[in-house]
């Protein structure tokens, strides 16, 4: 058995990006001395707190410093680093972007967030992401030397269909940096990591900020692991902290070939369709 060895660091964001770096990296020390690492995941906008007002300020282009500090970190404690995300500057418009590095440090995928969080609930949570950002076209799987492993950003992991994409396109697990929220979360969080794991036989595996009660969005925390059989196998509470985990890719082989819903689908009678804008 392989397993991959996982950690999930949900951070406090603070509103300095270099002490959310320190903070991260405090972190991957600690996990590190107690245990080999394969994987670090970090959570939605770590380097930068979740407000609009905020996004035009931290913004950063591709290969900037931030970049080059995510990179270095990748190389220096030899992991694959799914760097959450952060505020992406690409001419006039800003991204939210999750960058994946590899051991060496090497850039291995991007994905710039789908479908932009733009709520309004009556007694509660309301957010326009779309007041500053602007929305990304593509769908992402990226490979690694243990499988391959679907990214998406938050609210795009409700949208089932591009989790039915990344799976036709061989993930065996769907990482998600995220920052649900104190209406949403409650309710939505665990039950949406829980049915996409499920319905589509992956781990399903959420980062999250910690919360904080003094900022103007309050994450909803508790980061999640959930087995391809639906099993929650580790959840954090709502303050910062971190698990290990053990990703077995045998393990979901074992639940599909057991329970065959893939072979099951009648995709002669229903699918999803997709558009490789990457290949337009
Ligand atoms: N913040 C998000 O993108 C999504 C979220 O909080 C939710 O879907 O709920």
């Amino acid at each position: 058995m392989i397993f991959i060895k996982t950690l999930v660091i949900q951070i406090d964001v603070n509103s300095n990006k270099l002490k959310n770096i320190s903070t991260i990296e405090r972190y991957i020390n600690l996990a590190i001395n107690k245990s080999k690492i394969d994987l670090v995941i970090l959570p939605e906008m770590f380097c930068c707190p979740y407000d609009n007002k905020n996004f035009p300020v931290y913004c950063e282009v591709e290969g900037g410093n931030l970049y080059n500090i995510l990179s270095d970190i990748a190389k220096k404690y030899n992991i694959y680093l799914v760097a959450g995300s952060i505020p992406e500057k690409d001419n006039s418009k800003i991204y939210n972007t999750s960058y994946v590095f590899d051991r060496c440090g090497n850039k291995i995928a991007k994905h710039r967030k789908i479908h932009l969080f733009d709520i309004s609930i009556d007694t509660g949570q309301k957010f326009l992401e779309s007041d500053t950002l602007s929305s990304g076209n593509d769908v992402t799987v990226f490979d690694t030397e243990f499988g391959k492993i679907g990214l998406c950003i938050c609210y795009d992991f409700r949208f089932f269909e591009i989790c039915k994409i990344m799976v036709d396109k061989g993930a065996k697990a769907i990482i998600v940096p995220a920052s649900f929220n104190m209406t949403t979360g409650p309710i939505h969080w665990e039950l949406l990591f829980k049915s996409r794991a499920v319905d589509n036989q992956v781990y399903t595996i959420g980062c999250s900020s910690s919360r904080n009660n003094n900022s103007s969005y309050i994450s909803y925390g508790n980061s999640i692991l959930v087995s391809p059989f639906g099993e929650v196998l580790n959840r954090l509470d709502e303050k910062e902290g971190y698990f290990i985990a053990d990703i077995d890719f045998s393990y979901v082989e074992k639940i599909r070939n057991q329970l065959p819903l893939l072979k099951h689908r009648r995709n002669d009678l229903y699918n999803v369709s997709y558009t490789d804008n990457s290949k337009v």
